[in-house]
């Protein structure tokens, strides 16, 4: 592959190796609807949980950029796997390792390198795009907080241990703004004041995806994480961290993408009709040669944003963006493509392209939908922020009439 060094093209094949015991159960994974423990022991034993986790954590202390190489392995195998392998080692633990506490980033590691895929806790049934809206309440008793909320569609709920959720800070009777609170689950059950409820999902069906409610639920004040800069830029600096997970994101998709390609590839030139390979009738050469652009564009995105880190450490967010809209409306056309490709037998359940079609459709929704990030995108590359909410354009339209009443 282009522009790897050595260590980089080890890690990655080393990542493939165990991938292919990924592949062998991706199917019964999916048909079970039941989270991949075994496969996900495997990866931990192989030291493909907490990558990027410093040493003096323990962890392997490597890049971003490893991270995806990793994750692009795992997707392409068992894109459950490669979801895991996101979470494990980007976003939330991401978050954590940069802003939290020593014992924060203790417990955090050992959950993490023991196997914990952690869940971040966002959205919510009102405030899914808009996230900042988001109501679930944090308030301080002294040295406790009390959460009160629901958050939806989390991943790994029900199965993560390690879990980030986003709440609005109320400390002395007032609202200072959004800061990130740290809860682990302990043994079997779920956290006193805690409950996560699964939602049934269209693809990537062993990855529990859950309704969380928190009730009175307490947390210690050291569990609290708390961004530079204070609570009122909390948000912002937590979403510097989730830069990090749109792009694990955005790799996942390229992994599905790129799983579902070879099969294609491998399908034209093997299936014959009219005592030809399909692959020479133009209508598909050409829906290859697209498809491989998609991959080759999504992969160089994807690259480039890992490789953005900046000075917060965390990718680039403008680059993330571009990479997370790339990849997953570029995983959509792919898969679709390639299920084409099969025909009739791609239809079946008893082949893996309908799976890719479905587990590929969530990443133009989830982690900033596709539409968000292209806003996102606009007001990097315009340099001035596009108020979503009508009285945000009503202040702009105020601030405009304001500044030419003030030069006329
Ligand atoms: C950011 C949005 C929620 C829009 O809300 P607002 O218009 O209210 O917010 P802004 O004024 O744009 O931003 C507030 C604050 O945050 C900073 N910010 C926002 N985005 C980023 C970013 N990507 N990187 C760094 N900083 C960011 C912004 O500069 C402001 O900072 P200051 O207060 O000025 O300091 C909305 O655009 C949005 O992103 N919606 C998507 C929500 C989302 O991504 N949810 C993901 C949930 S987790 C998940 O889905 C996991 C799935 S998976 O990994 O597959
Ligand atoms: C499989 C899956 C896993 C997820 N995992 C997590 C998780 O682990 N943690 C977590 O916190 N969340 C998670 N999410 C939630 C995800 O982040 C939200 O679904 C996403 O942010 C969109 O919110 P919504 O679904 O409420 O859609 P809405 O915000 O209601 O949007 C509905 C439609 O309106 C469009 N829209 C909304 N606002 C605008 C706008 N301003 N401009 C243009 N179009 C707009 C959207 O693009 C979309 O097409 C997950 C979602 C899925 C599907």
């Amino acid at each position: 592959m282009h522009g790897l060094t050595e260590t980089e093209a080890r890690l990655r094949d080393a990542a493939r190796e165990v991938a292919r015991e990924a592949a062998a159960q991706a199917a019964a994974t999916d048909r079970a609807e039941q989270y991949p423990w075994a496969m996900v022991r495997r990866m931990t034993e192989a030291g493909f949980m907490g990558l990027t986790i410093p040493q003096e954590w323990g962890g392997r202390g490597l890049s971003y950029f490893d991270a995806v190489l990793v994750i692009e392995e795992f997707a392409k195998a068992c894109a459950v796997c490669g979801r895991i392998a996101v979470e494990a080692n980007i976003g939330a633990i991401g978050a954590i390792m940069a802003y939290g506490t020593p014992t924060q980033k203790r417990i955090a590691a050992d959950l993490v390198l023991a196997g914990d895929k952690p869940a971040i806790l966002i959205t919510e049934p009102e405030a899914g795009s808009a996230a900042t809206d988001m109501r679930t309440r944090a308030v301080r008793h002294g040295n406790d907080w009390v959460i009160d909320g629901d958050k939806t569609w989390i991943t790994g709920g029900g199965v993560s241990r390690l879990h980030l959720v986003f709440a609005r800070v109320v400390e002395d009777g007032e609202e200072k703004g959004i800061g990130g609170f740290i809860v682990v689950r302990g043994g079997d059950g779920m956290p006193a004041g805690m409950t996560a409820e699964r939602i049934p999902s269209m693809g990537l069906r062993g990855m529990p995806e859950a309704n969380v409610a928190m009730r009175g639920l307490v947390v210690p004040d050291a569990m609290v994480l708390r961004p530079p800069g204070g609570w009122a830029r909390g948000f912002g600096r937590l979403m510097d961290a989730y830069n990090g997970q749109r792009v694990g994101a955005a790799t996942a998709a390229l992994g599905i993408a790129a799983g579902a390609y070879d099969h294609a590839l491998e399908r034209a030139q093997t299936r014959r009709q009219f005592g030809r390979p399909i692959g020479e009738f133009q209508g598909l050469a050409w829906m290859l040669a697209d498809m491989s652009i998609d991959l080759e564009a999504s992969r160089a995105l994807v690259w480039r944003a890992a490789r953005s880190a900046g000075p917060n450490g965390f990718p680039d967010r403008l680059a993330a963006a571009q990479a997370k809209v790339m990849a997953a409306d570029a995983a959509i056309r792919v898969t679709n493509q390639a299920l084409q490709v099969w025909g009739a037998a791609g239809y079946s359940r008893d082949n893996p392209m309908e799976r890719f079609v479905r587990d590929a459709r969530m990443f133009a929704i989830a982690g900033g939908t596709a539409q968000v990030l292209r806003t996102q995108v606009a007001e990097q590359i315009m340099g001035r922020k596009l108020p979503q909410t009508r009285e945000g354009f009503v202040r702009v339209v105020e601030e405009e009439r304001g500044a030419k009443r003030a030069a006329d």
